[in-house]
């Protein structure tokens, strides 16, 4: 059984969004999955079908053009870039994000939010602490989600896609977002802690020296996020709140 983790010890506490506060990492790969296939089976039919394990290799956690230009790579498929301004109708690398963006926004619209019973109640037991809370997920549509799931007043900073853009940072696996919002809080890498369900965001925190990485195992597997550098993976948030029966499995960093 874990030794249960000193939530007082540190400054700030960075969550990822989709997936980890809300279950809404659901929403985007449902909504990938329906455009990369349309697009496959439309542009040369009876090629392999996307899959989950697509999604989890190259898309989960990484901003939305990313993830199309990696998930492009990986079936040698190369499109030009175009601008985040394209029409989804546009075969550009902007123009199928931006159609899985419509995906996304027409179900979020239609069945709207509700956060893990879990997150809350972690959330809820940081409140009673001193340390700052903030939000740093890939998604320009991250303060929409969070909004939608009420919660939107529990954190201090949210860095969403928006944020990264405005100011030039790239995205997970690169640590800068995390770095930028632990400073927005007054707090080094030293003083933070990251959770995170993708494997590129477990991987961000780890090349950022966060003093502790939790993974959170929504599918990408313990042993994946362990690899990718997790101190310590959870099924599910209620996990970490003081006095949860349920162990946490890993070592603490
Ligand atoms: O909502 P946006 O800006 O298109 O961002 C999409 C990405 O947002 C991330 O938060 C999810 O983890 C990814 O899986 C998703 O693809």
């Amino acid at each position: 059984m874990t030794r249960p983790v000193a939530w007082e010890t540190f400054t700030a506490i960075l969550f990822d969004l989709d997936g980890v506060i809300t279950p809404t990492a659901v929403v985007h790969m449902r909504a990938w999955e329906e455009m990369f296939n349309a697009y496959l089976q439309e542009k040369s039919p009876g090629a392999p079908a996307y899959t989950d394990q697509d999604y989890f290799a190259y898309v989960d956690g990484k901003p939305r053009y990313d993830g199309v230009r990696d998930f492009l790579a990986s079936r040698d498929i190369t499109l030009p870039e175009g601008t985040p301004a394209d029409p989804p109708e546009l075969e550009t690398v902007c123009g199928l994000g931006n159609r899985k963006n419509n995906a996304f926004n027409m179900v979020l619209a239609r069945d709207g939010v509700e956060a893990y019973p879990g997150s809350v109640a972690f959330l809820d037991y940081l409140a009673t602490l001193d340390v700052r809370l903030g939000v740093v997920s890939s998604s320009v549509n991250a303060p929409t989600v969070l909004k939608a799931a009420g919660l939107l007043d529990r954190f201090e900073t949210v860095v969403s896609g928006a944020v990264a853009d405005e100011q030039g940072l790239p995205g997970k696996p690169a640590p800068d977002t995390f770095v930028y919002a632990g400073k927005v809080l007054g707090a080094t890498p030293s003083e933070a802690v990251v959770l995170e369900d993708a494997v590129s965001g477990v991987r961000a925190g780890k090349a950022g020296d966060f003093a502790l990485v939790v993974g959170v195992d929504r599918g990408a597997g313990h042993d994946t996020l362990t690899a990718a550098g997790a101190g310590l993976v959870v099924s599910d948030l209620a996990e970490l709140v003081p006095d949860h029966h349920s162990p946490a499995r890993g070592a603490q960093q």
